[in-house]
């Protein structure tokens, strides 16, 4: 006999066992269907056409933050990409920024994972990339109290007075012959960040060509292209690049040079008055010694982890400022002008360098802001991620979406800033704006809490060493170049500079 649907009646289908099978399927079909029905509810971000696999990835192009502002400005100021396999959010105007990182910072303060960040950062245990958390918290405060803090950037004012000295001496001596001013400046920076965090430094000789050498070299690592951290089954392809065993053997280089500096902190007996000299690296072995001063433990990857922060986050950065400040300078001579009337009124019958604690220079503190409205040194900032599923201005965000708050493009909006293309440092001079992370038009050191604890010792670094180069000396560019002429392109990576070398000719003022 046939039932109805013209199975036999004792058809192995009609198994008592099977029938429970077929109706679990039509359940689980079910429950898919309706969860995917309450997904396309979603109200996700708009987002551009996109490719199989590698999706938006070849919207990136070279150069990610001109890139998405273009998008941005067809899609609007959250958008939603998907890099390979990885949802990403991208933010593009000062409202969406506020939302993000501060409406709903605790939800977006994580930092994404990669493979590169793990073999560079000894397992995410410096402060820039460690997950949000318990150790986050302690390495964090760590590094605020016992080196970035405004208490510490003043007791340190000695060790940035004497290199802007030496600086100054440096351009005096090989005047008038052309200046690399990116060299100098980075070698510079660099010096203050080391001697600052570990007594140290090392511009001069082979150990200094060595520390700038692994530094380019990490920086260059760090900023590269992993195809693995956005499409994991082609990781493949980055190894055969030879990609991971870069960053092994860079790692590994820097690892021996932090363990000598750590080594030679250990070995080396300050006398009674500790107090006086001692650095971070003194105060971190202290902690490492005795967890009760601060109630947690810190282990020694996790000392070279914090100083590489340091080393890597403060001296880039900060020389980037400097550089691209004097590229426009060079650029308008009669801003230039403009601030050294200034300069040179304050210091007056003044042969000595200008101090950290001279008085307030309100249109050089213009020109910095001016540069970095135009030119944030991290113009994507540091990449944050989603710790769970959030709504952003009507919009539905998962947990694990990335996301890149582009403070370029931010710097750059028409509706924000009045021609926003020119470099016109007097916008500034009766606006309250600042770039503490409290005003999201401007957010060059991002904001909330994963904002940039560094800000007070880079911009008093900042300000000291351009207060005095413009007040010393007159500035010209080298080889007959015109300001309009010159070359201002960037250099690609996480922290942009000037691709050519910035070269000038220093011509001493006399007072
Ligand atoms: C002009 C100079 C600098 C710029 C433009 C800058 C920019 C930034 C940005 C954009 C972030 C990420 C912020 C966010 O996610 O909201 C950051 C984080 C950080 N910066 Fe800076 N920075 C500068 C100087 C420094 C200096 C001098 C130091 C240390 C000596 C430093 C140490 C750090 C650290 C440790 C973090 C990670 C903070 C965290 O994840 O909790 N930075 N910086």
């Amino acid at each position: 006999m046939a039932d109805h649907l013209g199975q036999p009646a004792n058809s192995p289908l009609l198994h008592p066992f099977v029938l429970s099978l077929i109706s679990l399927a039509l359940a689980i079909l079910l429950v898919k269907r309706l969860f995917a029905a309450s997904v396309s509810r979603q109200k996700l971000p708009p987002s551009p056409s996109k490719l199989p696999v590698i999706g938006h990835l070849h919207k990136l192009g070279k150069y990610p933050h001109l890139s998405l502002q273009r998008l941005s400005r067809k899609h609007g100021p959250l958008m939603l990409l998907r890099l390979g396999s990885v949802p990403t959010l991208i933010v593009s105007s000062a409202e969406a920024a506020q939302e993000v990182m501060k409406t709903h910072d605790l939800a977006f303060a994580d930092r994404p994972r990669s493979k590169i960040n793990e073999k560079l950062f000894y397992n995410f245990k410096d402060v820039a990339s460690a997950p949000y958390g318990e150790y986050w918290r302690h390495m964090r405060s760590l590094c605020v109290i016992q080196l970035l803090s405004n208490k510490r950037v003043h007791d340190t004012r000695r060790v940035r007075e004497n290199e802007t000295a030496l600086l100054v001496k440096k351009i005096v001596d090989s005047s008038p012959s052309v200046v690399d001013l990116s060299d100098l400046l980075m070698a510079y920076t660099n010096d203050i960040v080391s001697m600052s965090a570990f007594g140290q430094k090392f511009s001069e000789g082979e150990s200094g060509r060595q520390l700038r050498r692994l530094m380019k070299e990490f920086v260059s690592v760090l900023g590269g292209f992993d195809i693995g951290t956005y499409i994991p089954r082609l990781a493949w392809f980055s190894s055969l690049l030879g990609l991971y065993n870069k960053a092994d053997a860079v790692a590994k280089e820097f690892d021996e040079f932090l363990e000598r500096i750590v080594d030679e902190h250990v070995n080396s007996s300050k006398g009674e008055n500790v107090e006086s000299s001692e650095d971070f690296v003194d105060v971190l072995l202290e902690i490492y010694k005795d967890q009760s001063i601060t109630g947690f433990s810190v282990d020694r990857e996790s000392i070279k982890a914090i100083v590489l922060d340091v080393l890597i986050g403060g001296t880039d950065t900060t020389y980037t400022v400097l550089e691209w400040a004097m590229a426009e300078l060079l650029r308008h001579p009669e801003v230039m002008k403009k601030v050294q009337n200034e300069l040179r009124l304050i210091g007056r019958n003044r042969s000595a360098i200008l101090a950290q604690d001279d008085e307030k220079m309100p249109y050089l503190k213009a020109v910095i802001k001016e540069t970095l409205r135009m030119h944030p040194p991290i113009p994507l900032l540091i990449p944050r991620e989603a710790r769970n599923d959030v709504n952003v201005m009507g919009y539905d965000i998962e947990a694990g979406t990335m996301v890149l708050i582009n403070a370029y493009a931010i710097g750059r909006e028409p509706a924000l800033w009045d021609e926003p293309d020119e470099f016109r440092p007097e916008r500034f001079l009766d606006s309250g704006i600042d770039y503490r992370g409290h005003d999201f038009q401007l957010i060059p050191f991002g904001a909330g809490r994963r904002s940039c604890p560094g800000i007070s010792f880079a911009m008093v670094t900042n300000e000291l060493v351009l207060a005095n180069l413009l007040h010393k000396f007159d500035w010209e560019l080298a080889n007959g170049t015109k300001g309009e002429d010159l070359d201002m392109t960037e250099t690609t990576g996480i922290a942009t500079h000037k691709k050519e070398p910035l070269l000038a000719i220093a011509i001493p003022y006399s007072i």
